[in-house]
C-alpha cells in the first residue's frame, strides 16, 4: 500500500476513536489545559490555537490559560489549497466568520507569525509521528514558520486513545516538539 493510502486507512480508524473519546471524556479539554501548563514555553509571544472541528480535542481552556499568562493568540486561515496556513490575531469574543470546511476564522487582520503552534491531531506516535486531516496544511506551514522563528514550539494536541505504535512517515511530514493529551505530555527528542 502506498503511504497516502496507509495514512487514509489509519485516519478513518482514528477518527472513529476520537469521536468516542470526545463523547466519553467531557473533562478532557480541562485536563489537557493542565497538562499543557507543564510544557516549557518562551516567556512571552503568540500562540496559534484552532477552533475545534468535529471531534478534535477542544483547545479553548488551554488558550484561555495561555492568554491569562500573557500570551497573544491567533488562529489559522486557509488562504488557498496547497498553500501554507496564515495566522490572524484573535481574542475570545472577537468576530469570526466561516472559513474553509466551515471552520471559523478571524474576519480580518494582519498576518501573525506565532512562536508556539497548537496542532490538532488525528493520530500520533511517541516519536513525534503525526497524522492530520490529510490536507498537508501543517506540513507546509511548520517548516516555513521554523525558518522565520528558529525557536518555534510545535505542540500536537490529541486524546490519548489517538496514539498508535507508528504513524507512516513521508519525507515532507513536519515534526512536532511535544504531544499533549488529557493524560500526559510527551517531549519529542530531536
Ligand atoms: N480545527 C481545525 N482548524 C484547522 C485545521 C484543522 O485540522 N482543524 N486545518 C488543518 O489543516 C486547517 C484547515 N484545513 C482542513 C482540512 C481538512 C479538513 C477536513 O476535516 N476535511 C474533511 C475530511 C477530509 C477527508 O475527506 O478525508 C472533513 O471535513 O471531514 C478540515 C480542515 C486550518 N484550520
Ligand atoms: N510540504 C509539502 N509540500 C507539498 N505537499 C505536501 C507537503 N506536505 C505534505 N504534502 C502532501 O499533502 C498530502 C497530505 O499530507 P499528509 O497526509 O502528510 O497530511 P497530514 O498528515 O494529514 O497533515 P496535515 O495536518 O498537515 O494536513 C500528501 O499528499 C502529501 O504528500
Amino acid at each position: 500500500m502506498d503511504i497516502d493510502d496507509e495514512k487514509a486507512t489509519l485516519r478513518k480508524l482514528l477518527r472513529e476513536r476520537r469521536k468516542s473519546a470526545r463523547a466519553d471524556l467531557p473533562a478532557a479539554p480541562e485536563t489537557l489545559s493542565a497538562q499543557l501548563a507543564t510544557v516549557p514555553l518562551p516567556d512571552s509571544g503568540t500562540v496559534a490555537g484552532y477552533v475545534a472541528h468535529g471531534s478534535e480535542i477542544d483547545p479553548l481552556p488551554a488558550l484561555r490559560g495561555l492568554s491569562a499568562r500573557g500570551y497573544e493568540l491567533c488562529l489559522p486561515v486557509v488562504v488557498a489549497p496547497g498553500r501554507p496556513l496564515e495566522f490572524r490575531g484573535w481574542a475570545e469574543g472577537l468576530a469570526l466568520e466561516a472559513g474553509e470546511f466551515d471552520i471559523p476564522v478571524p474576519v480580518a487582520g494582519d498576518e501573525i507569525l506565532p512562536d508556539v503552534v497548537l496542532v490538532p491531531l488525528v493520530g500520533f506516535d511517541r516519536s513525534g509521528g503525526r497524522l492530520g486531516q490529510g490536507g498537508g496544511y501543517y506540513d507546509r506551514t511548520l517548516p516555513r514558520l521554523r525558518a522565520a522563528k528558529p525557536h518555534l514550539v510545535a505542540i500536537g494536541l490529541a486524546f490519548s486513545v489517538q496514539e498508535v505504535a507508528s504513524v507512516p512517515r513521508a519525507a515532507n511530514d513536519a515534526a512536532l516538539d511535544w504531544i499533549v493529551t488529557e493524560r500526559e505530555t510527551i517531549g519529542i527528542r530531536p
